[in-house]
């Protein structure tokens, strides 16, 4: 801990600092000095640590150095990604005026607080995904959620029930940081602040919105019947009020838009599907990547989002699902788009910082750009209806405010505005007539010189500068004396005296104050532009909400063209049909010379509801229910899917139980694991959802594996309206089929070679007739001899009953033997009984011990 000393001890800037500091105590304080934000005291120390920079020292504070360490400006964003990442919410105090020897300290004020949820900048966000700051409100079961991306401007307004739900959304928006009320102790992963309870209120929201967007049309926004989503309207408001301190000209309007439920996929199941990354986290190995074929970042966030949101609402669908088929259906505009998309840099993030203010000249001219392709994009869309037709509206009127902004900026701008130079030329008189008068300085020097030696006669007469006098008149001593009137003398030399004329000193002042000057009038441009932005920033949004569609949409044509994938029907039936399926990641992964196997998938309500999948290990199992999976995912987010012809019921929920590893680091084991998603599966059915279940009751003994597997298949079986793909390791199960018409059996089909095994990946409508699992462990690698034993093992396991038989001794088989146990351990429950009624003396007993023991028996009856 650093002493401080009393504040009247530290110098007036010290105490400014303290000041400043004491008013933003949990932030760590980015103090502006000249080219440099420097931290004092404990935050230097911290940052010298997180930042790996030099800890000095300034001043004495108590008789101690005071610690320093500071980051030059310019390059401030790469620090402040590091100090957030590590988990700091940053205070930026700016110099407010320029400094001025004669007083105290500068006029500093805190001009914004960076928090992990409030970044805008380019260096420090992921261009494919947003990173929202999200307020959740929660009133009992009820709760509210307000997410906006600040550096896009966008709102996501939720409201629901129930904690199940609740966990299910966030952990989709992915919050960058959450505000809670202090009564929430729910935990995070991500950072949380407690912006106060009072700001969670349709009170503060109303005052927000108000204040920032001039919003007294409450009713369009929808917000009055969803007091919880309001509420956290409020906070998230208040906490950018409070941590911005500036205009929020960007943001959309926080309007409750009914999004219907959409299709419902937790957490862990798009874990289990590779969604964001493979299952050992390589985001290569995920599906997004492998789908992601956009060209700008718009689309890149919205493909996301899409595939995050898979619609359930058949007639948003088919909209979405024509405009994809119109682009692939015409190639070339397909081409022509998708070559002029690639030029469009991120227009919503760019305003977003010319907004707030804290653009770089090349965020303007990235602007300029996007906005000066937007005609060629709308012109290739032309006339097509439906989707397009509302993008085309959404990108025009920016013509004129493109074209000024384009002729403004030039080309390739510097990273900073420091230097000036920003502007174009021949976009303002007065800033070319400033530049040109620093130009022209010498050749009007020379007109002057000719000038006044011709009006004085003195040949040698020379205009000349330096820094001590400025500009000045030369002449010999010789002909000094016949200097005009209106010279005066500056200084006398040995052989020359030197004079100052009016025209000379007023020149001298326009060229020394011409360079400030231009400066100064392009911050006046470039400030007159930014308003002029600002005032079209819901336009530009929009436009840039359709460039990130059409993108989106062509990418989605782009895929099917490529990767052959097809048009799904989508249909409010109930069966499936999948003709040539394929898994869309590990068909892009695969070997040349090792072709994908598709495989067809038929299903329906009556007699093929329940698919029972064997087969060897390595067969393709796995692969092939996550394919079904994929194909209906993805034909719920308008994308085509990789098969050769796809019928698919419109289904509301998705739900895995896929072989997860160990979650160690949060305590659970293999088996936990799978009982809980198990457990979330069978108590979460709802109509349409498909259920996929990868092995289940691997980890514990055989007996109660195969009797959980058993029961939950029975489960599955009987639920009403659910289609499921279940594979598994026993054998045991293929049985049942023969006791349920809606069951099925298939399994991937395997051939043996040579003593070897082949794969051939292909499903096949019937049980498989071994396992291979040993000759899957002899190809893994394993010791010649612990195959040879497993093999006698095999041997004598699979013929145990004719062995028994032979020698005399009684064999069991399976399902005996758990009868057995659980006869033996009903055994023990009455011993238990019986000993505890035996030593009980009921003569001696009170009337609250007899009940007490008599719950203990319930409780004993009951375990069984
Ligand atoms: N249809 C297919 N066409 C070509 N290769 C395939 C196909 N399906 C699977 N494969 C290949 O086989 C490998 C193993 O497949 P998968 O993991 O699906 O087998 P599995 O039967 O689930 O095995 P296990 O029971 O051990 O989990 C995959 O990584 C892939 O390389």
């Amino acid at each position: 801990m650093v002493k401080k000393k009393s504040e009247t001890a530290h110098t007036p800037m010290m105490q400014q600092y303290l000041k400043i500091k004491s008013e933003h105590s949990d932030c760590l304080l980015f103090y502006r000095m000249g080219d440099f934000y420097e931290m004092f005291f404990e935050d230097a120390v911290d940052a010298s640590k997180i930042l790996d920079i030099t800890l000095t020292k300034r001043g004495k504070s108590g008789g101690e150095d005071i610690p320093m360490a500071g980051v030059p400006w310019h390059q401030a964003e790469g620090y402040l990604a590091r100090l957030v990442a590590a988990g700091k919410r940053v205070a930026v105090c700016e110099q407010m005026e320029p400094p001025d020897g004669s007083k105290g300290p500068v006029r500093r004020e805190v001009v914004r607080v960076v928090t992990s949820g409030t970044i805008t900048e380019a260096e420090l966000l992921d261009h494919s995904r947003s990173a929202p700051l999200v307020a959740c409100y929660r009133k009992g079961e009820k709760w509210g959620l307000a997410a906006v991306d600040l550096s896009c401007g966008h709102w996501r307004l939720l409201e629901g029930s129930g904690d199940l739900l609740l966990d299910e959304q966030l952990a989709v928006m992915a919050p960058a940081e959450l505000l809670l009320t202090t009564s929430d102790d729910s935990r995070h992963s991500v950072p949380v602040n407690r912006p106060g309870d009072w700001s969670f209120s349709p009170a503060v929201a109303r005052e927000q919105l108000e204040r920032h967007f001039g919003v007294t049309d409450w009713d369009s926004l929808n917000l009055e019947q969803h007091e919880a989503a309001a509420s956290a309207v409020g906070a998230v408001l208040a906490y950018l009020g409070q941590t911005q301190k500036c205009a929020l000209e960007h943001l959309s309007l926080p309007v409750f838009a009914e999004q219907g439920e959409g299709m419902r996929i937790d957490m862990r199941s798009r874990r289990n599907l590779e969604l964001y990354c493979s299952l050992n986290g390589d985001p290569k190995g995920g599906l997004i990547h492998v789908l992601d074929e956009s060209k700008t970042p718009m689309g890149a966030r919205l493909l996301r989002a899409w595939i995050d949101r898979p619609l359930t609402n058949l007639a948003e669908l088919n909209e979405r699902q024509n405009a994809v088929q119109s682009l692939l259906d015409d190639q070339e505009a397909l081409h022509a788009l998708r070559h002029g998309l690639s030029g469009v840099r991120d227009m919503e993030r760019m305003l977003t910082r010319i907004v707030l203010n804290r653009a770089s000249p090349r965020d303007y001219r990235g602007l300029a750009e996007a906005m000066v392709a937007l005609p060629e994009l709308y012109a290739i869309i032309g006339d097509r209806s439906g989707l397009f037709a509302e993008m085309v509206q959404a990108m025009q009127g920016l013509e004129s405010l493109a074209e000024e902004l384009d002729r403004a900026i030039i080309e390739a701008p510097a990273q900073v505005f420091r230097d000036g130079g920003v502007i174009r030329e021949g976009y303002d008189a007065e800033l070319d007539r400033l530049r040109g008068l620093a130009l022209d300085a010498d050749a009007w020097l020379r007109e002057y010189e000719a000038k006044e030696r011709a009006r004085t006669g003195l040949a040698n007469l020379r205009v000349k500068y330096n820094k001590v006098f400025g500009y000045f008149i030369e002449i010999s001593k010789v002909q000094a004396k016949d200097a005009p009137p209106e010279y005066v003398r500056k200084q006398t030399l040995v052989n020359a005296e030197r004079f100052i004329t009016d025209e000379l000193h007023r020149f001298e002042s326009e060229i020394l104050g011409a360079k400030d000057a231009a400066l100064v009038r392009e911050g006046e441009l470039i400030e007159l532009l930014r308003r002029k932005l600002c005032g079209a920033a819901a336009s530009i949004q929009k436009a840039a909400q359709a460039v990130a569609k059409i993108d989106v949409l062509s990418c989605f044509a782009h895929l099917a063209r490529s990767y052959r994938y097809v048009r799904p029907e989508v249909h409010s039936g109930r069966s499936m049909k999948l003709v040539g399926g394929r898994h869309p990641v590990v068909e892009r992964f695969l070997e040349s010379d090792e072709p994908f196997v598709a495989n067809d998938t038929h299903m329906d309500l009556k007699s093929r509801r329940f698919m029972l999948l064997t087969g060897p290990n390595m067969g393709g199992k796995s692969t092939y229910m996550r394919q079904v999976a994929w194909i209906v995912w993805l034909a719920h987010t308008g994308c085509f899917v990789p098969a050769d012809e796809a019928r698919i019921p419109l289904t509301r929920r998705i739900f895995t139980r896929v072989g997860a590893g160990d979650e160690l680091t949060s305590g659970r084991s293999t088996f936990m694991v799978e009982m809980m998603e198990t457990a979330t599966i069978l108590n979460q059915l709802e109509p349409r959802s498909l259920v996929i279940v990868d092995e289940i009751g691997r980890g514990t003994s055989t007996w109660d594996g195969l009797a959980i597997a058993w029961s939950v298949a029975e489960q599955l079986i009987a639920a009403p309206d659910v289609l499921t793909l279940f594979a598994t390791h026993y054998h045991e199960l293929t049985e049942l089929p023969d006791d349920f018409d809606e069951a099925f059996n298939a399994s991937v089909t395997v051939r043996e070679w040579n003593g070897s095994v082949i794969f051939m990946h292909q499903v096949i409508e019937d049980a498989a007739d071994q396992s291979y699992g040993i000759a899957v462990a002899q190809l893994a690698g394993l010791p010649r001899e612990v195959i040879k034993r497993a093999r006698e093992h095999l041997f004598r396991l699979e013929h145990g009953s004719e062995l028994a038989a032979e020698s005399g001794k009684p064999q069991l088989g399976l399902f005996a033997v758990a009868e057995k146990r659980q006869q033996e351990r009903d055994l023990e429950r009455l011993r238990d009984i019986e000993t505890l009624l035996s030593a009980t003396d009921i003569e001696s007993m009170r009337p609250v011990d007899a009940l007490l023991l008599l719950d203990k028996l319930k409780n004993e009856v009951d375990r069984k």
